[in-house]
């Protein structure tokens, strides 16, 4: 195991660019609020950084939210809208005082994609086995696993021809890593050495896999996943560390998008004639709806935010925006794209630039769903003339921006003590993100395990999900033979006994 330091775990949550410390019903944790404005001699004061400790900021990777707090939180969150301006005033000062003895680790979350088609059904499988992409009432849950396996042996071949049409495999991993160096790059020219990790949810490098090298070396935090490999571990559970949920307000991530499309707008032979279609990756709506996830209302305050800074341009086109990628019978935030394209063309629009918006790198959803189906669609249509908005990738600007969303998040690591029993009982150990966990679903321990490889044969594996599969296969019997009234139970005389 690693060596453990003995300081006290803190933390706080940077939410783009608007800070706080911890909703005020946490009574056990006098919330330094705001520490940028308040507590940043406090800082001082409490947590003398000692040569073994270690602070780790986890910066999600895709924009926003999806499934995430209640809105009286982001109403908290957005109730301390000026710190990020405090902490950049005096971030010289910050550098001294964390850059001195610690080191730093910055973990970057993105969900993975497959390498190789060989990838696609397992990463399919820990897609669908996570609870939070399927959700089951609870008495349903042990039909998880085998739920997954059904659907994604059903939608590999689907999702295997797109991978194929973009070369065989998600750039995904490729574009993260370049990320990370890129971020590491610019964290050095900005005084901040620190190390930079990659975890991904459903494939390679796992989160799992990336803590690991983030614990021996720096520290580290993926909210929910994260937070159970936290809770279990002693090494961890000293760890300070922060995270940076979402960042899509971001000054320099807007300044980043603006200038893609104020560049590729020019491409176009009328550009002041061109509707900007902004297509975001979708969610089942009852996200939205029922489990009070703020993904809809911040993709549509990223995407004011984006037009506000293009008018400051001078660039006043009209916009508007589509949800994207949607998968099974249920509904899904709307617009659709693929319906909102054809309606443009029904409008008589001509000129059509697409930008993804809740993607910061190139991948399948970019290099074929909108790349070809879309654009196939639009030109369909009656759009004369397509364009497409490159995602981020390693955009400078945009880099630059994450470098100094780490740099401000650092007063608030470890900016709360609490005793190691309180950081058991609430990793990761910033109240607000405790509650963004809580809003999920309370149970965060029967984490499904990443599928590594698939084994095949007569092996322990197969012996569990052969048991599964067979426990489905009588499930599903019975409902029908019950909603029916058809069946081998009936023809047996054994069902109508029960009723
Ligand atoms: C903003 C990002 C994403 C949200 C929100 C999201 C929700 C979501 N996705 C599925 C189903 C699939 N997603 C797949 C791949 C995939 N999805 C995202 C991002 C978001 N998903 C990424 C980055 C990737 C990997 C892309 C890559 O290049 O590999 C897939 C597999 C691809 C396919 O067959 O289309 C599926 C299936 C659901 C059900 C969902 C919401 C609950
Ligand atoms: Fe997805």
């Amino acid at each position: 195991m690693w060596s453990s330091s003995q300081a006290s775990t803190r933390g706080v949550v940077e939410m783009g660019g608007r800070v706080e410390a911890g909703p005020s019903h946490f009574p056990k944790r006098p919330a330094p609020r705001n520490p940028a404005r308040v507590n940043l001699s406090r800082t001082h004061a409490v947590k003398p950084c000692s040569a073994g400790d270690r602070a780790g900021i986890s910066v999600k990777c895709n924009l926003g939210w999806s499934s995430q707090p209640s809105p009286d939180l982001k109403r908290h969150l957005r109730g301390f809208s000026s710190a990020s301006e405090a902490v950049l005033t005096s971030q010289s000062d910050l550098r001294k005082l964390f850059v001195g003895n610690e080191k730093i680790g910055v973990l970057l979350l993105n969900l993975g994609g497959p390498e190789t088609l060989d990838d696609v059904q397992p990463f399919l499988f820990n897609l669908f086995a996570d609870p939070d992409i399927i959700r089951l009432p609870r008495l349903f849950r042990f039909l998880q696993k085998p739920l997954a396996q059904f659907i994604s042996v059903v939608r590999a071949p689907k999702s295997k021809e797109g991978y194929a049409s973009i070369g065989g495999g998600s750039p995904l991993r490729q574009i993260t890593d370049a990320q990370a160096e890129a971020l590491k790059e610019a964290l050095c020219e900005k005084d901040v050495p620190a190390k930079v990790y990659v975890g991904m949810r459903y494939w390679h490098p796992f989160t799992e896999e990336a803590i690991q090298q983030f614990s021996i070396s720096t520290s580290g935090s993926s909210l929910r996943l994260l937070e159970s490999i936290f809770r279990e571990d002693e090494y961890l559970v000293n760890m300070q560390h922060t995270v940076i949920p979402s960042w899509y307000q971001r000054e320099g991530y807007i300044k980043a998008m603006a200038t893609l499309i104020e560049n590729e707008l020019t491409k176009f032979p009328e550009p002041q004639k061109v509707m900007i279609f902004f297509s975001a990756h979708g969610v089942p709506l009852a996200y939205v709806e029922e489990a009070g996830d703020p993904y809809k209302a911040e993709m549509e305050e990223c995407i004011d935010l984006i037009m506000e800074e293009l008018e400051k341009r001078g660039i006043t086109n009209p916009c508007t925006l589509a949800y994207q990628s949607r998968v099974g019978p249920v509904e899904w935030l709307k617009p659709y794209t693929d319906e909102t394209i054809v309606e443009l063309g029904q409008k008589g629009v001509k000129s059509l630039l697409a930008v993804p918006i809740s993607f910061v790198s190139e991948h399948i959803e970019t290099l074929e769903e909108i790349d070809v189906e879309y654009k196939e669609l639009a030109l369909e249509s009656g759009i004369k003339h397509w364009g497409r908005v490159s995602a981020l990738g390693c955009e400078p600007t945009f880099i630059s921006d994450l470098a100094d969303a780490v740099i401000e998040s650092l007063p608030y690591v470890g900016a709360m003590a609490v005793s190691n029993l309180e950081a058991r009982q609430s990793l990761v150990p910033l109240g607000s993100v405790e509650e963004l966990l809580a809003a999920y679903d309370s149970k965060r321990d029967e984490l499904p395990p990443p599928v590594i490889v698939w084994e095949w044969g007569w092996t322990k594996s197969a012996e569990t999900w052969n048991g599964r599969a067979a426990m489905l296969a009588v499930l599903v019997l019975l409902m029908l033979e019950v909603t029916t009234g058809e069946g081998f139970l009936h023809q047996w005389g054994i069902l109508p006994l029960f009723r």
